[in-house]
């Protein structure tokens, strides 16, 4: 018989433990820490300016030469935080997706070219199986006419659809940790709301973690089980996201929750006010 000492206990794909980042004389992070456990989504939540992207890209191994930094990143047990994201062996790679999805496509090569590469780089498939690997990606992102999609550049597309295009690349990274720094700031209400399930479901699927950068709680509740908040790069509150929003204790969270609240649907339109959520939504989707 096996004693209980014996049953593993699941690690965290991340563990963040007293980070702090300075530039200059600017603490812009001051020792935060928490987890993130495998396929969980976990969001980081705060004000403008409170150290969120900071945070997320020591996380990516993205941070400029001249932040001081720091505490310990592991990745997959492993600690990453001195090492910039072109150092980082194969299972310390963390995949990403941006707001602005202009700029985080290469403007002057196909969408097929960027989204082939990391099937042939990492997986090693051939080019032709590397094209039909990224068209049923595509496809399973509800974009139409994958075989015309892959021949036409990040400018013929809508924000919306770019966007679902780089969440299609960040899973064609298969990484076991994403880090999604805003991705639906830049995006009407009804986009918005396909680009979160788009996220859930292929991160749900894949079992991939995620650790979900904002400042909407909405947008939160909709993805994630719990939630970071942080303020001038200080952790303030964490836990279940359906706690913080019924039992916010902090001010600042209190404010998170209001303003959530305050979304009137009746001022969108109506596909837009189908997708915004009452307040027992909120937490009936959290
Ligand atoms: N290059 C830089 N040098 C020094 N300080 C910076 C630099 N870029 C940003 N900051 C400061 O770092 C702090 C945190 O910025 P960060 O971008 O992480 O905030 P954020 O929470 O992601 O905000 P937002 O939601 O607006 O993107 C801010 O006070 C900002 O003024």
């Amino acid at each position: 018989m096996r004693s209980n000492s014996t049953l593993s206990v699941p690690k965290p794909v991340l563990s963040v433990r007293g980070l702090g980042i300075q530039i200059g004389r600017q603490q812009i992070v001051d020792g935060l820490s928490f987890d993130v456990m495998p396929g969980e989504r976990v969001c980081l939540l705060g004000a403008s300016g409170s150290g969120k992207s900071f945070t997320a890209k020591a996380v990516l191994g993205l941070l400029p030469p001249h932040a001081q930094v720091e505490g310990s990143i592991r990745i997959q047990g492993q600690e990453a935080i001195a090492l910039p994201a072109a150092r980082r062996r194969a299972e310390t790679r963390v995949s990403m997706v941006f707001q602005d999805s202009l700029s985080a496509l290469n403007p002057l090569v196909s969408i097929g070219s960027q989204l082939r590469e990391p099937f042939i780089r990492h997986h090693g498939l051939s080019r032709k199986a590397a094209t039909q690997a990224a068209m049923a990606l595509l496809a399973s992102m509800d974009l139409p006419d994958p075989k015309r999609l892959i021949q036409r550049t990040p400018a013929e597309l809508s924000g919306g659809q770019r966007q679902r295009v780089c969440i299609a690349l960040a899973m064609a990274c298969k990484t076991s940790l994403m880090v999604a720094d805003e991705p639906t700031t830049a995006l009407d209400v009804v986009t918005q709301a396909q680009v979160l399930s788009a996220l859930r479901e292929h991160t749900d699927h894949s079992g991939t973690a995620m650790l979900f950068i904002t400042h909407d709680l909405h947008a939160a509740s909709q993805l994630c089980q719990r939630a970071v908040i942080i303020e001038r790069g200080v952790m303030i509150e964490s836990g279940e996201l359906d706690t913080l929003i019924t039992d916010p204790q902090h001010a600042f969270t209190q404010e998170l929750v209001a303003a959530a609240h305050n979304v009137q649907p009746s001022t969108l339109s109506p596909q837009a006010a189908a997708d915004v959520l009452t307040p027992n939504d909120l937490l009936k989707s959290a």
